[in-house]
């Protein structure tokens, strides 16, 4: 098992009555990358995976598997292997016939299927609870027999729907890492879809975040982090602060951003014009308490919540147009010289710190 298939989803739609879930989203997801679609409920997220799989109509659009458009193919002949989110699994069988039931469907006969079906339990390292039931089983291990069944067909790509929701913290991060193995080691196309940026960071090549059935980056995690796209990412993927104002000046390269309290921001390469809506991002933990170089690198405001978090302390300021400016100062640094609520202290940050944020095109 080693074909994987790029995915080709171009212009694609989805119309629900008066509703458009996904707006001609296009999209290149490259052979044996794991990919996760992230965003908060209702971004259309589903329904693109439910499109890949064939289990929701393309409104309008194409979608491609390798060489293959599939737009109008049904699920079982599209190369692509669904996993759920609630495992759907026949509580009435036992993990073989669970795992061989697809293969059941195609008409394979009945011992050829129960091999390949241990294999997959195999795989999964299941194969000892092959005649239990799946009551008898814990999520945790549920989540592997409907990842065995999911798997057995073969597929081009694996489509995992919120996979680890079902699962308790601790068994989501173990299932994660088991996952990830999974994919590398069948080197298989994954596309997964999940709201928790955390992870989407943890498990994927590249990562697909959508807002309103719209694309808003789609780029490789570190890429996501440090160059968010938009304000919509900025703020969805955490840890990031967006201030937005119109540009009030641009002089030596540096655009100055004035919020409309009437502070002032400096951020550099941005090719812009006077006048003009921008946000600007910075990073929790590239912020510093205390005052800054330039006026145009920083603001006074007021504490208005402290957070203890173990390896850091983050801080929330009032201030310069923003309610809730985060300082992430780590452990050892804030109990040097705490702060609490209502203390007024100085913000700064280094020009390079300073993200340009775009606006996504509707
Ligand atoms: N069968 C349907 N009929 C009508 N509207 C639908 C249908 N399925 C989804 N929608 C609507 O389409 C939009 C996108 O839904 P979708 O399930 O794709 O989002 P999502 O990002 O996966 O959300 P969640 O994380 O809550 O599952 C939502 O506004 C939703 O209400």
């Amino acid at each position: 098992m080693s074909k994987a298939a790029e995915i080709d989803i171009a212009s694609v739609s989805k119309v629900y009555g008066a509703t458009t879930a996904v707006h001609a989203i296009s999209l290149k997801i490259p052979a044996g990358s794991y990919c996760c679609l992230l965003g908060p409920s209702g971004c259309g997220k589903t329904s693109t995976l439910r499109m890949i799989a064939g289990h929701e109509s393309i409104s309008s659009g194409d979608i491609r598997l390798g060489n293959v458009v599939v737009t109008d193919f049904p699920p079982a002949k599209r190369g692509t292997a669904m996993m759920f989110q609630s495992y759907a699994l026949f509580p009435h069988l036992d993990l073989v016939d669970n795992v061989a039931f697809s293969l059941k469907m195609m008409g394979i006969e009945k011992q050829e299927r129960r091999a390949k079906a241990l294999e997959m339990l195999k795989l999964m390292q299941m194969e000892a609870y092959a005649t239990r039931r799946p009551a008898q089983l814990s999520g945790g291990q549920q989540q592997r027999v409907a990842l065995a069944r999911a798997l057995i067909t073969d597929p081009e790509a694996l489509l995992l729907d919120e996979p680890l929701s079902a699962l308790d913290p601790f068994l989501k991060i173990r299932m994660r890492a088991e996952l990830k193995k999974l994919q590398k080691t069948l080197g298989i196309t994954f596309v997964h879809v999940t709201h928790s940026q955390e992870e989407a960071m943890a498990l994927a090549d590249v990562i697909i975040i959508m807002n309103n059935g719209r694309i808003e980056q789609a780029a490789a995690p570190r890429t996501v982090f440090e160059r968010p796209a938009t304000a919509f990412v900025a703020r969805f993927m955490g840890d990031h602060n967006v201030l937005s104002g119109r540009v009030a000046a641009i002089e030596d390269g540096i655009v100055t951003l004035a919020v409309p309290q009437g502070q002032t921001f400096a951020v550099r390469d941005i090719a812009q014009e006077v006048g003009k809506p921008i946000d600007i991002g910075i990073r929790t933990d590239r912020v510093r308490l205390g005052p800054a170089l330039e006026k145009s690198l920083g603001f006074e405001g007021v504490v208005s919540n402290v957070e203890y978090r173990g390896a850091s302390v983050k801080i929330t300021v009032f201030g310069a147009g923003s309610d809730d400016f985060n300082v992430l100062v780590p452990d050892a640094e804030y109990f040097k010289k705490p702060v609490s609520t209502g203390d007024a202290v100085s913000l700064s940050w280094a020009l390079e710190d300073v993200i340009p944020l775009g606006r996504i095109s509707v």
